[in-house]
């Protein structure tokens, strides 16, 4: 069996730590990236009494009836904003549709930013009053931590530490929190069906709530599939392939997925939580000079960030 290195890193020690400890982060998280492009992070700024209230409301939102929730399905937006019913998101070569639901709250705009008329507003669940707030503190500070991530990241690179810094601000994020529902009959189910199919990250990088509960699986390069485990309050951060497309290949975005649990336990639900770091649509994805060189061409052709989102959420069947 191959063993992979995803390793567990301490984020303070990059936000509050000194110059070494800075630099040993930047080159831990660097070198994570370049090989399996996933960490764990632990001290990330989100508490566990945070996080168990996120859960608690991200609970009472699913519950709701089928009617209520599609109440806030809103197709004319690519499920950008809202609820996504069960059956509508598939993997780009997936046939069969994932077994989840779930709902994506996007940027709340600061300031005046001509974003503020490109992007749709979010929208608020009457029901359940305390899911708009928990979902808005959590969305503030996974974008927190990932622009920490992204500035250490930039260190690796040997950009300047500022580089994704106003690509990223009033940034297209979204964060997603994903309800994998029961399953009564297991046997009703079309052979392919999973919770979700093997894909890759479209983002710049991806920080996850929710890992603690089994069924993450990353590909290594020898072709197996190897479980995420990761400790109770951790967050797992991946590579997307805008930051793989950028860095033409040097960090890599590592196809994943969720199993299905054991027949046994396919009746109880599973919940997370990603948050979908994104730059601003303008942003320009052209690889990096610093990352091209003889034994490196440049793999990928121009292209901006809107760009390649609205050709991915085609390919994911969430765009028509
Ligand atoms: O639910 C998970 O653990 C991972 C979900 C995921 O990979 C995604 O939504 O992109
Ligand atoms: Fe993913």
């Amino acid at each position: 069996m191959t063993s992979i290195n995803i390793p567990r890193l301490d984020l303070s020690k990059y936000t509050e730590g000194t110059t070494s400890e800075k630099k040993q982060f930047s080159d831990d998280i660097g070198k994570a990236f370049n090989e399996t492009g996933f960490v764990t992070i632990t001290n990330h700024g989100l508490s566990k009494e945070l996080i168990s209230s996120l859960y608690e409301q991200v609970k009472a939102f699913f519950a709701l009836p089928e009617d209520t929730k599609l109440k806030y399905q809103k197709v004319e937006l690519a499920g950008q904003r809202g609820y996504t019913s069960k059956g509508r998101e598939k993997a780009k070569d997936a046939k069969t549709p994932d077994l989840k639901e779930f709902w994506q709250t996007g940027q709340y705009v600061q300031g005046e930013d001509v974003v503020k008329d490109e992007y749709p507003d979010n929208l608020i669940v009457e029901e359940v009053p305390e899911f708009n707030v928990v979902t808005k503190e959590i969305y503030k500070k996974l974008e927190t931590a990932g622009k920490s991530i992204l500035n250490a990241i930039s260190v690796y690179l040997g950009l300047p530490e500022d580089y994704f810094e106003d690509k990223v601000y009033n940034g297209n994020s979204i964060l997603r929190a994903i309800h994998y529902f029961p399953i009564e009959n297991p046997d009703a189910l079309p052979a392919d069906a999973v919770r979700a199919g093997a894909h890759e990250d479209i983002n710049l990088i991806t920080l996850l709530i929710g890992a603690s509960a089994d069924g993450l699986e990353v590909l290594t390069r020898d072709g197996e599939w190897f479980p995420i485990k990761a400790h109770g309050e951790d967050i797992v951060v991946n590579v997307g392939d805008m930051l793989q497309r950028l860095t033409n290949n040097k960090l890599k975005s590592t196809t994943h997925r969720v199993v299905n649990p054991p027949r046994e336990l396919m009746k109880n639900s599973r919940y997370s939580v990603p948050f979908f770091l994104h730059p601003k649509a303008k942003m320009d994805l052209t690889c990096l000079d610093s990352c091209v060189d003889s034994q490196h061409p440049k793999a990928y052709t121009d292209i901006t960030a809107g760009e390649y989102l609205d050709e991915r959420l085609r390919e994911i069947g969430l765009k028509m």
